[in-house]
């Protein structure tokens, strides 16, 4: 139940608050004076986070408009100790012309994260991609993954491990053990908690919710896979050993990077923490989020079997019913791409973005967000904004599919940005796209896939850093294609 509208002090903050739907669109707080939010995620307030945001010190009057649920009554104490002692004001943009002024227009200003104390730890020292500030080291990583890891011929490259992954997963034989995908998935859930330590690093020495420590034991297990996969290798090739057979198409994302290493002639421009670094962003920022797209994708056409069968007949006629899927087929296949760019606007895995933290107080629109402020880009609001889209809860696929629509990955239309957009754009969109394509075109083209008995499906979802399913969906398959040898 929500509250009427109204206002409240608390301590010298006065929050306004209000049922009325205008509230949904900007939740932007005046920078220069103390104040508070409470975000809301979802439009039937139902379910909605006890996340609590508060802008800086300073005084002056000061105004929040937010939303207020009664659920997050029990915040207020809380709110009070944050108005004076927190360092770090919040703001949330929420609607698309703000979002293109903060990325287009400032997009060099805004363009840092503030690293959360567990992503110090997590991400040594925040010296990885992510974390890293704009800057030189910042900028030759990203040149390493997009320009020598990302283009289509780094991937083209790497076709053969990902279809040999592809079919380990046919064949239920999964290689990623089962302790490293609940380590990741830790890793996740760590650098998505609000932890009070960042919020009153005053605290932080407390460790009050035992998130750096926990961090620390991802750490160190991460660090020493790293260390003996990279080691291992680096054996192998000093013994003068190849990693698998004498063959180009099954190169790794590890093995490119040493040959990067090599051609440096000493003068590595990556040094080992650095490429630790990366590949702990590949893996951290690019297998949840994957996995994530998925899992909506079929929750959402388990929902419209319609759409299921849509694609499946798109694969029949692409792909045959006599031939198994290859990455070839994927850009023939625009039904299936609609699909996943629907999911993405439904459900975008990363549906605040990483906080961005502007070097300069910046005005965009008629706000003035402070200079360290941790800026929230709502995109899972911008998503379904009725002026923007027609029907916007509603699973429509087609909407991708008229002509001249516009909507890319690319974040050049700031109603659509599910990769984000300007300088810290994800890099690893190609990737990303491949996989998703792929796996769907492969797990729908191979399987009928059914609830099982008596399960109700639920597309709820839970708030954190990822934007996951609240109950994970649990289908069963059954073999749709003739030949055996297609599922070996
Ligand atoms: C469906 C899959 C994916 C989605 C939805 C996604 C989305 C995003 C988003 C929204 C951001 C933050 C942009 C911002 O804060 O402005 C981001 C950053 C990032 N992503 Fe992805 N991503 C996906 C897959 C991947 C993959 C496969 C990789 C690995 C190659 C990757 C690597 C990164 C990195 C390194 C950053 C940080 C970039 C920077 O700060 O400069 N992502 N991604």
């Amino acid at each position: 139940m929500v509250v009427e509208v109204g206002s409240v002090e608390i301590g010298r903050v006065r929050m306004q608050y209000s049922t009325r739907e205008d509230l949904l669109g900007e939740t932007v707080i005046s920078g220069k004076s103390q104040a508070a939010a409470l975000v809301y995620h979802r439009d039937d307030l139902q379910r909605v986070d006890s996340f609590f945001l508060m802008a800086g010190h300073g005084g002056g009057k000061q105004t929040a408009r937010v939303k207020l649920h009664r659920y997050h009554q029990g915040h207020e104490a809380c709110l009070w100790l944050a108005t004076y002692l927190s360092s770090n004001p919040i703001s949330i943009v929420s609607s698309s012309s703000l979002a293109k002024e903060m990325l287009k227009d400032h997009d060099a200003i805004f363009a840092n994260h503030n690293p959360p104390i567990a992503a110090l730890v997590i991400a040594y020292g925040g010296n990885d991609i992510l974390w890293n500030p704009l800057g030189p080291d910042w900028r030759m990583m990203r040149k390493v993954l997009v320009r020598d890891l990302m283009s289509n011929t780094s991937l083209d490259a790497c076709y053969n491990l990902r279809r040999q992954e592809i079919q380990q997963m046919m064949e239920e034989k999964t290689r990623i053990g089962v302790e490293f995908r609940k380590m990741i998935g830790e890793l996740v859930i760590l650098l998505g908690k609000t932890n009070i330590s960042d919020i009153f690093p005053i605290l932080a020495p407390l460790d009050l919710q035992g998130i750096e420590r926990k961090a620390k034991v991802v750490f160190t297990w991460a660090d020493t896979i790293l260390d003996s996969v990279i080691n291992e290798r680096l054996k192998m090739e000093a013994g003068g050993e190849k990693r698998s057979k004498d063959d180009l198409e099954s190169k790794d994302f590890l093995e490119i990077f040493l040959e990067i290493k090599q051609q440096e002639d000493g003068k590595a421009a990556l040094s080992m923490r650095q490429l630790k670094a990366l590949l702990l962003d590949i893996i951290s920022a690019g297998t949840d989020t994957t996995t994530t797209t998925l899992e909506w994708a079929f929750a959402e056409m388990m929902q419209n079997p319609n759409i299921m069968r849509k694609v499946q007949e798109e694969l029949g006629k692409v792909v045959g019913m006599s031939n198994k899927v290859e990455e070839s087929h994927i850009s023939m296949l625009p039904y299936l791409n609609a699909v996943v760019k629907e999911t993405l606007r439904l459900h975008p895995a990363i549906s605040l973005l990483i906080p961005h933290c502007p070097s300069q107080s910046c005005t965009i629109g008629q706000f003035t967000i402070p200079k360290g402020a941790n800026v929230f880009l709502n995109v899972w609001k911008i998503h379904r904004d009725p002026e923007a889209w027609e029907d916007p809860s509603e699973f429509l696929p087609e909407r991708f599919l008229r002509d001249n629509n516009g909507y890319d990955y690319m974040g050049n239309n700031f109603n659509y940005l599910p990769f984000g957009s300007g300088r810290r754009i994800c890099p690893g969109i190609s990737l990303a796209e491949r996989m998703s394509m792929y796996m769907l075109a492969t797990l729908l083209h191979s399987f009928e896939w059914k609830l099982l008995e008596n399960a109700e499906l639920d597309l709820s979802d839970e708030f954190g850093l990822m934007l996951k399913k609240r109950i994970p969906l649990v289908i069963t398959p059954t073999p749709r294609l003739s030949k055996v040898e297609l599922y070996k």
